[in-house]
């Protein structure tokens, strides 16, 4: 794959360009202006390209309106467009079509959207949802909460040693009792990269769903969720050049159409009587409400813009960077690196360096105007299985360098000789 022209993709994120430092809880001290941001947070959070903002900009200032309901102009040409964006996120992963992909606010509330309207209607005593040990908090705690109202019981695949899902436990737990697999698809945490398609198959023998969280995996790589025959999808466009404030559910069509809603109120009906109600066609069944219209708009313009670079090439871009990382920052015996080797893994590393606490860390690497993330990552319980409280993460995207994975490792290296 033809290499990136990340420099020129750099004029497309003025905020790249940012300097940050002093201390903004000190009054007066206010935004630094003297150290250059070198952003390494983009598995929490990506950055949003000029020419997604420029759509954002153009739906404010020339067809806001509701849509779906007004037969004036504006809201026509609103609810055109926003139509057709789920048509361009449909094309993106691969989905049949608009009535396969609802636009939720996030990765998480997509999530609960399954748990919600399949799960508590369709899962009982006796049933069992099998999550692996790396889930996020957006599935596992959802899972976890609604075996807790069903009485459905909660299993976890567990991780190896080198950070891989342990497919043999995952066969012995997957059974005919097995009624969901829900599985990401890259660890935000680890990095791995989990056998999605195989553990579709393991699900499907055994006449179980597999939902994927894709919330790592859709912006970093080409997914296409019929090739993996996923049942259902969830990722957020925030992550992926997009704006906050918008993600979505993929799910098969004869799926989405037996499940029930279970958010109710305008938008997602089709007639109402005192006594009951109906609902409207897919995938507006399941967007209640004034949707994400501008979000949604903004997130088709992310798929264009992903999709001119090519996701084939910005995996590679981003899997290189997290190598180089992994390889320099294990230079020195007293940083750990979670997860897989580093050329067999996602766009990011979590790691401790020993005897500092990685909010320590953070906090000494931002002082370098390197920002990446300290904590749980939402992964507490994986946490615990890795016996650490919490890691530090550098993540990477299309427009990362060496040159700041270097930075990163000398900032590592200027907190190494201060707690030395
Ligand atoms: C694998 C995975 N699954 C679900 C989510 C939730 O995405 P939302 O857009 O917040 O709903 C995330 C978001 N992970 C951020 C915030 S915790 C991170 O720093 O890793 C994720 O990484």
């Amino acid at each position: 794959t033809e290499p990136l022209d990340v420099e020129r993709l750099r004029e497309d994120f003025p905020i790249l360009g940012r300097k940050v430092g002093g201390d903004v809880s000190v009054p007066g001290e206010g935004p630094g202006d003297d150290t250059p941001l070198v952003y390494l947070d983009n598995a929490a959070t990506s950055h949003t390209p000029e020419q997604v903002v420029d759509v954002i900009a153009d739906y404010y200032r020339s067809y806001n309106s509701n849509v779906h309901r007004g037969i004036h102009s504006l809201s026509q040409e609103a609810s055109v467009a926003y139509e057709e964006a789920h048509d361009r996120v449909a094309e993106f992963i691969g989905a049949d079509g608009r009535e396969e992909v609802v636009f939720t606010k996030n990765t998480t509330e997509a999530m609960n959207t399954v748990a919600y309207a399949w799960g508590l209607a369709e899962l009982g005593p006796g049933d069992e949802v099998v999550l692996t040990q790396m889930e996020h908090h957006a599935s596992l705690v959802t899972w976890q909460q609604i075996g807790k109202k069903t009485g459905a019981d909660v299993k976890y695949v567990r991780v190896t040693d080198d950070g891989y899902l342990d497919m043999d436990h995952a066969r012995e737990l997957v059974g005919d009792d097995t009624r969901m697999v829900s599985a990401v698809h890259v660890s935000n945490t680890l990095g791995t990269v989990n056998p999605i398609a195989d553990l579709a198959d393991l699900a499907h023998d055994h006449g179980a769903y597999v939902f994927v969280d894709g919330a790592q995996s859709v912006p970093n790589r080409p997914v296409d969720v019929t090739d993996l025959d996923a049942d259902f999808f969830a990722f957020s466009g925030h992550k992926m050049c997009g704006p906050t404030g918008v993600g979505v559910l993929y799910g098969k069509r004869h799926l989405l159409e037996e499940m029930q809603p279970y958010l109710y109120g305008g938008e997602m009906i089709r007639k109402v009587t005192f006594e009951d109600a109906t609902w409207e066609d897919l995938p507006w069944k399941f967007e209640a409400g004034t949707p994400v219209i501008c979000q949604g708009i903004a997130l088709a313009a992310a798929c264009d813009y992903l999709d001119d670079i090519g996701l084939e090439r910005i995996r590679a871009h981003e899997e290189g960077l997290a190598e180089y990382a992994y390889d320099r920052l294990t230079e020195h015996d007293d940083v750990t690196v979670y997860g897989p080797p580093g050329d067999d893994r996602g766009g990011l590393v979590a790691f401790n360096l020993d005897g500092v606490h990685a909010h320590d860390l953070s906090s000494i690497l931002n002082d370098h105007g390197v920002a990446i993330r300290a904590g749980d990552h939402c992964t507490q319980p994986l946490h615990q299985e890795m016996g650490v409280a919490a890691s530090a993460r550098a993540s990477f995207y299309l427009y990362n360098t060496e040159a700041e994975v270097d930075a990163l490792v000398e900032a590592v290296d200027s907190a190494r000789q201060l707690f030395a």
